[in-house]
C-alpha cells in the first residue's frame, strides 16, 4: 500500500505550531481565575480537608518566552484523607436513615422538584462548566458544549421518564383477592465514580437517577476532571436535604478501597476499568449483597466486509476512531477489512484522517487535540513501537508523531494477534487494521475476546448483514449497521456483556438500575379499600402517593 501522495506528513514542527502563548488565548476560552476551593462543600456544611492539595494541570500546554511547553495550571483541589472519606460515608449513610430519611421517604414530586432546582442551577453555570471541561481534559470547545447541554437534556429525560415509571408503578393490581401497588423503592448508598472522557455526563447519567431513586450519593469525581464539579457544589448543598450528596476528591486508590471495605456502600457505580471495578468489588466485606453498575473497558470493532460502501465506511470509522481522539469508551478500536477491499480502504481513510483539523481545542472544526493523561503519549508510543516490531506499519505520514500531550492519529496495517493493540485498548487516537478472507475470523476475533461492548457491519449486502446479526448480538450488546458504535440516543439501553459492564444504563433502565421493585399489598375486601383509601385521600403515607381507583 503505496502512503497517499498528497496528505501532507505531520512533523513536530507542525504540531509545536498548535501551540501558543498566554497572550494568545482567545479572550472568551481564557480561565480568568485558578479555580481553587479550599472547603469541602456538598455535604451543607464546610469544613477543610486535611490530606493536602492536589494542582491541576491542563493537557492544553502553553508556550513560554523561551518557546518551551508547559502545561498550563488551572486550579488546585482539597484532598481528603481516608479518615474524612469515611466521615463522608457516614454522613450518606446516616442521611439514608436505613431508609427513613427525609430523602429517601420524600414523595416522587418532592424529589423531582429538587432535581429541577439543582438542574436550572446547574444551567446557571454552564459558561464556567463548559471552559473547564474543555480546559482539564482538553475536549474540543463544541463538544464539551455538546457534553453540557446533552446531560441536562438527560436530566430532564430522567424526570420525565420517572413521573411516567411512577404513574404505572402507582397502578393497582387485583389478583387472587390481593389488591398490590407496585412501586420503585431505593437501595441505600450509591458510590459513584465517573470517567475523564465524558467527566460530567458519565457522571451524572448515573448519579441523578440513583439520586432521584431515593438513595443517597457519595460521589468522587475522576481524576482529570474534578475542577468542573466546583460550580456545583453549592447547588448540590442548596437542593438537597444535608448529607444526601456528599463529595470527597482525593486518590481513588488511597480513599475508595477503606469505603468499600466499610460494608457501607449498597451500590457502586463506575464508569473505568474492569481491572478497578473488579478489585474494588472483592473489598466488599458483602459482596453478594453489593449491587454494581458498571460501564467498563471495550474494544469495539468494526467489519468492512467485500459488499460495503468504502466512502460511507470510513467515513464512520474516522468518526468512530478519533473523536476526541479514541477517548471514548464506545470508539473503534480494531477494524477488520475484506483483504480485496485493503488497499482501497486504506488509501481513502489516509486521505480521509489526513484532512481532520487538528489543534487547540477552541479552535473551530478542530477535531483532534491534546490528550489529559500524563502517560498516554508514552503508552502509545510503546503501542506503535510493539506493532512495528512485529511487522505492521504507520500508514498515514507522520502518523504518531507526538508533542508533549498530543499525539497524531496513526494507522497501523497490517495488524495481527501478536500486537498489544490487537486485544488491548488503547483508548486513545491509533487505528488497529487487520486484513481478513473469511468473515468467521472477525467473528472468532468478537467470540474470543473478553470484551462484548459493541460491533459495526459495513456491508450492502442483505443478506450478510443478516447472517452477522445473529452471531453478534449473542456476543456484544449493540450491533450497528452500517454506523460507528456510539451511546446514544441515551434512551437506548447502553450495557454490554463479558468484562464491558454490568446492569444496564440509559434514561428509563437506569431508574431500573437504582431501585427495587417493592409492594404495598392488602386482602381486596371492603374493610381494606376504606382504609387504604384514607390513607391516601389523608397524605399519611409518601409511599401511597396516588389515589386507588377501584
Ligand atoms: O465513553 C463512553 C461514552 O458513553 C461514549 O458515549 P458516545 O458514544 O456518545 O461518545
Amino acid at each position: 500500500m503505496e502512503v497517499a501522495e498528497n496528505v501532507t506528513p505531520v512533523t513536530q514542527d507542525s504540531l509545536r505550531g498548535i501551540f501558543v502563548t498566554e497572550e494568545q488565548v482567545p479572550a472568551e476560552f481564557s480561565l480568568t481565575a485558578e479555580v481553587h476551593q479550599k472547603e469541602y462543600l456538598s455535604n451543607g456544611f464546610m469544613k477543610a480537608w486535611d490530606g493536602g492539595s492536589h494542582e491541576v494541570y491542563s493537557p492544553i500546554a502553553i508556550k513560554q518566552p523561551d518557546g518551551t511547553l508547559a502545561r498550563k495550571l488551572i486550579g488546585t483541589y482539597p484532598v481528603c484523607t481516608e479518615k474524612e472519606a469515611l466521615e463522608a460515608l457516614d454522613a450518606a449513610v446516616a442521611a439514608y436513615d436505613n431508609g427513613r430519611g427525609a430523602w429517601p421517604t420524600m414523595g416522587v414530586d418532592g424529589r423531582i422538584s429538587c432535581v429541577e432546582r439543582f438542574t436550572q442551577k446547574m444551567i446557571a453555570q454552564k459558561d464556567l462548566v463548559v471552559k473547564l471541561i474543555m480546559w482539564e481534559i482538553g475536549k474540543p470547545y463544541t463538544d464539551s458544549v455538546k457534553e453540557f447541554d446533552r446531560t441536562v437534556e438527560y436530566m430532564y429525560a430522567t424526570i420525565d421518564a420517572l413521573k411516567n415509571l411512577d404513574r404505572q408503578g402507582s397502578r393497582f393490581e387485583i389478583e387472587q383477592g390481593i389488591v398490590a401497588q407496585v412501586r420503585r423503592s431505593p437501595l441505600g448508598v450509591v458510590l459513584c465514580m465517573g470517567p475523564f472522557n465524558y467527566p460530567l455526563n458519565e457522571t451524572f447519567t448515573t448519579l441523578i437517577p440513583a439520586l432521584i431513586m431515593g438513595n443517597t450519593i457519595l460521589f468522587k469525581p475522576p481524576k482529570h476532571g474534578t475542577l468542573l464539579f466546583y460550580p456545583l457544589l453549592e447547588a448540590f448543598r442548596d437542593c438537597f436535604p444535608e448529607g444526601v450528596v456528599n463529595t470527597v476528591y482525593g486518590r481513588g486508590a488511597a480513599i475508595v478501597p477503606a469505603l468499600m471495605k466499610s460494608g457501607q456502600v449498597n451500590v457502586l457505580t463506575l464508569i473505568g476499568s474492569s481491572k478497578v471495578a473488579d478489585e474494588l468489588k472483592k473489598l466488599h466485606p458483602k459482596v453478594n449483597r453489593l449491587r454494581a453498575i458498571l460501564g467498563l473497558d471495550a474494544k469495539n470493532a468494526a467489519i468492512i466486509t467485500q459488499h460495503a460502501d468504502l466512502p460511507l465506511s470510513v467515513e464512520e470509522t474516522v468518526l468512530g476512531a478519533l473523536s476526541f481522539n479514541g477517548q471514548r469508551c464506545t470508539a473503534l478500536k480494531i477494524i477488520f477489512v475484506h483483504r480485496s477491499k485493503v488497499d482501497e480502504f486504506l488509501e481513502r481513510l489516509t486521505q480521509a484522517v489526513g484532512k481532520l483539523k487538528y489543534g487547540m481545542p477552541w479552535e473551530k472544526g478542530v477535531s483532534l487535540t491534546p490528550l489529559p493523561e500524563p502517560h498516554k503519549p508514552a503508552y502509545l508510543k510503546e503501542c506503535i513501537d510493539d506493532a512495528l516490531a512485529h511487522g505492521a506499519k504507520v500508514v498515514n505520514p507522520g502518523g504518531g508523531t507526538a508533542l508533549e500531550s498530543f499525539v497524531y492519529p496513526a494507522i497501523l496495517y497490517p495488524v495481527n494477534d501478536k500486537m498489544k493493540l490487537y486485544r488491548e485498548e488503547q483508548f486513545g487516537p491509533l487505528v488497529p487494521m487487520v486484513a481478513y478472507d473469511d468473515l468467521e475470523e472477525p467473528i472468532q476475533y468478537i467470540i474470543d475476546s473478553t470484551h462484548g461492548q459493541q460491533v459495526s457491519i459495513f456491508s450492502q449486502d442483505a443478506a450478510e448483514v443478516a447472517s452477522l446479526i445473529d452471531p453478534l448480538v449473542n456476543q456484544v450488546s449493540r450491533v450497528n449497521i452500517n454506523c460507528q458504535c456510539q451511546r446514544g440516543p441515551d434512551v437506548f439501553p447502553f450495557t454490554g456483556r463479558k468484562d464491558s459492564a454490568e446492569g444496564t444504563l440509559s434514561v428509563v433502565d437506569a431508574l431500573r438500575s437504582f431501585s427495587i421493585r417493592s409492594l404495598v399489598a392488602a386482602k381486596f375486601n371492603e374493610n381494606n379499600k376504606q382504609l387504604l383509601n384514607q390513607i391516601v385521600s389523608e397524605g399519611q403515607s409518601n409511599f401511597l402517593s396516588t389515589k386507588f381507583i377501584f
